[in-house]
C-alpha cells in the first residue's frame, strides 16, 4: 500500500441504501478508489447501519476495495462473517478492546485466518499515543477519527490533525485514513498533517457534481502530502 498518493474513499453511510451497488459502482467511475461501509452496531456507537449481510450481498456486484470501518463492541467476533462476506480491510477501534495485548491478538489472527487488510482506528478523545508502537508496526493502515462516530454530516474536527501529524512522523510508510467532515475545504489540511486516505460521505454524495467532489478531495490531500 503506497502512503504517498491520495486515495478517497466514499463512506457509503451517505448513499442510497436501495441502489447500494449502483451508487457505489457509479462512484467509482467517478475517481473513488476504495468504498468505505461504516458498520455500527447501536452499543458501541448510537446508531445501526450496516452488517456482514450487506456487504455479503454487495460483494459480487463490485470490484471495489471494501474499506470496513467496525464501530462495534466486540470486533473480535466480527472477524470470520467480514472474511466470508468479502471485506478487503477489518478495521476496528482501540477503544473496544480491553487491551494492548488483545488488540495485538486480533490483528493477528485477522492476519492469519483471513486475507483482509487490518487497521486500527481511534475516536475524536484518544490520543495518538494509545497506539503503542507494536500496535503501530502490526497494522496497515491507521484512522484518525475526525467527528465523534456516528453519523454522517457532522463539522470537521480540525484539532484532530496534531494526531495525524504524529502518526505520520512514528511510521512515515503507513496509511493513514481521516474520517469526518472531510470536504474539498478540508482536505488539503488533511494531507498536509500526513493523511493519504480521506473518507468522505456527505461531501460526495450530497454533492451537485461528485466526480467533481471526489477529484478535488483527492487533489488537495495530493497537494498537501506533496508540499
Ligand atoms: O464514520 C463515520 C461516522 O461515524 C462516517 O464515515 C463519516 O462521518 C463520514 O461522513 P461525513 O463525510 O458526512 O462526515
Amino acid at each position: 500500500m503506497d502512503c504517498s498518493k491520495a486515495l478517497v474513499a466514499p463512506s457509503l453511510l451517505s448513499c442510497d441504501f436501495s441502489k447500494l451497488a449502483i451508487e457505489s459502482n457509479e462512484i467509482l467511475e467517478k475517481g473513488a478508489d476504495w468504498l468505505h461501509v461504516d458498520v455500527m452496531d447501536f452499543h458501541f456507537v448510537p446508531n445501526l447501519t450496516i452488517g456482514p449481510c450487506v456487504v455479503k450481498s454487495l460483494r459480487p456486484h463490485t470490484k471495489g476495495f471494501l474499506d470496513c470501518h467496525l464501530m462495534v463492541e466486540n470486533p473480535e467476533k466480527y472477524v470470520t462473517p467480514f472474511a466470508d462476506a468479502g471485506a478487503d480491510l477489518f478495521n476496528f477501534h482501540l477503544e473496544a478492546c480491553p487491551s494492548e495485548e488483545s488488540i495485538l491478538a486480533l490483528i493477528s489472527r485477522v492476519r492469519k485466518e483471513t486475507t483482509m487488510k487490518v487497521g486500527i482506528t481511534i475516536k475524536p478523545k484518544t490520543p495518538a499515543s494509545a497506539i503503542s508502537d507494536s500496535i503501530l508496526s502490526a497494522v496497515d493502515m491507521v484512522l484518525v477519527m475526525t467527528v465523534e462516530p456516528g453519523f454522517g454530516g457532522q463539522s470537521f474536527m480540525r484539532d484532530m490533525l496534531p494526531k495525524v501529524a504524529k502518526l505520520r512522523k512514528r511510521r512515515p510508510d503507513l496509511m493513514i485514513q481521516v474520517d469526518g467532515g472531510v470536504s474539498p475545504e478540508t482536505a488539503y489540511a488533511c494531507g498536509k498533517a500526513g493523511a493519504n486516505v480521506a473518507v468522505a460521505g456527505s461531501a460526495v454524495f450530497k454533492a451537485k457534481d461528485r466526480k467533481l467532489a471526489v477529484e478535488t478531495i483527492k487533489k488537495e490531500i495530493q497537494r498537501g502530502l506533496d508540499e
